[in-house]
């Protein structure tokens, strides 16, 4: 019972796993190109100019390059109106360079994001957040998934190899992280509860997890005595702490340094989920590209 309380938790390396992930992409990317002549494009589309949106775009345009596939940036500016951006989107749908569409959210408060996401052709989703792949994900067919959630499925696999039966608490409902989380650790046979701001006796239900997934956005929320001994933690959040005139510190939703010694794994921010997220987005990329053209999709990438 007590085996695990000395003990230091394994810390999963996302930096690792996502660099991995990348090789396979781009091994793939080589065989279409050689086999179909086909190089997979991903578009970014940036709505105004939040500098930590702006970071996250340079890096996916640069991870995209280094793995072999076209990147397309679209910056528009903050005032854009939304017809023009629903306008750049049919275009995207229509190009045959064009595989991966991601529109990064938040959108400013006078677009309406639901209408924009499903505007995107559903088969050029990388995202997964259009209806239709939200959908066919939570009934249990092919869909194009959420990125960070694909990224936590994939680490837990590694590390366990088969789900089944296990009980997996995820702490937020949010629809790009909480809600298809569940979805797809149900899918692979987990017993999952979600649990959110209305919850009551939220560390009781977390205490019984064996996979605990926090992605609510609130720094280290989750402390040492809401985590079974020996449990998977698999912390989504990243939290900028502001500290006057010093860079700001990264940190998640989980107290890492007080739940470390108690979990059996745990994941780091930053260099957990973050490069995973990033990863699946090419890995979506592929997928979405070799559907479209009727190939096969490469193995181990998908939910
Ligand atoms: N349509 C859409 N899809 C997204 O996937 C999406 C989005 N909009 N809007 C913004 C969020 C944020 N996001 C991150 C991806 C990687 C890291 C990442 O690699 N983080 C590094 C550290 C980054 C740093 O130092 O700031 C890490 O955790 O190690 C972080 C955040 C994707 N997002």
């Amino acid at each position: 019972m007590m085996t695990h309380l000395n003990k230091t938790a394994k810390i999963i390396d996302g930096k690792v796993f996502a660099a991995s992930i990348r090789q396979q992409v781009s091994d793939h990317v080589k065989l279409l190109n050689s086999e179909h002549q086909i190089i997979p494009g991903l578009a970014v589309v940036l709505v105004g100019g939040d500098p930590a949106s702006q970071v996250y775009v340079r890096n996916k345009a640069k991870q995209t390059r280094e793995v072999g596939m076209r990147s397309f940036e679209h910056k528009l500016d903050e005032s854009v109106s939304e017809s023009t951006l629903l306008d750049l989107i049919v275009k995207l749908n229509q190009d045959p360079e064009v595989h991966g569409i991601l529109v990064q959210l938040p959108l400013p408060d006078h677009i309406d994001s639901a209408k924009v996401i499903d505007m995107i052709a559903v088969e050029k989703d990388v995202d997964g957040f259009h209806v239709v792949n939200v959908g066919r994900l939570a009934s249990g067919l092919d869909a194009l998934t959420p990125c960070t959630p694909l990224g936590c499925l994939l680490m837990l696999k590694d590390l366990h190899g088969d789900l089944s039966g296990k009980e997996a608490v995820i702490v937020g409902r949010s629809n790009i992280v909480g809600k298809p989380m569940a979805q797809l650790l149900l899918r692979n046979h987990c017993s999952v509860t979600v649990v959110h701001s209305r919850s009551q006796n939220i560390k009781e239900i977390c205490q019984r997890a064996d996979i605990l997934v926090a992605a609510v956005g609130r720094a280290e929320m989750v402390k040492a005595d809401w985590v079974k001994a020996g449990a998977t933690v698999i912390d989504v959040g990243i939290n900028r702490i502001e500290n006057n005139n010093v860079k700001p510190r990264l940190v998640g939703d989980v107290d890492f340094a007080s739940v470390q010694p108690i979990a059996g794994a745990i994941t780091p921010v930053p260099g957990g989920v973050g490069p995973m997220t990033i990863a699946c987005l090419l890995a979506n990329t592929v997928t979405a590209c070799c559907r479209i053209h009727d190939l096969a999709a490469p193995d181990g990438l998908g939910a």
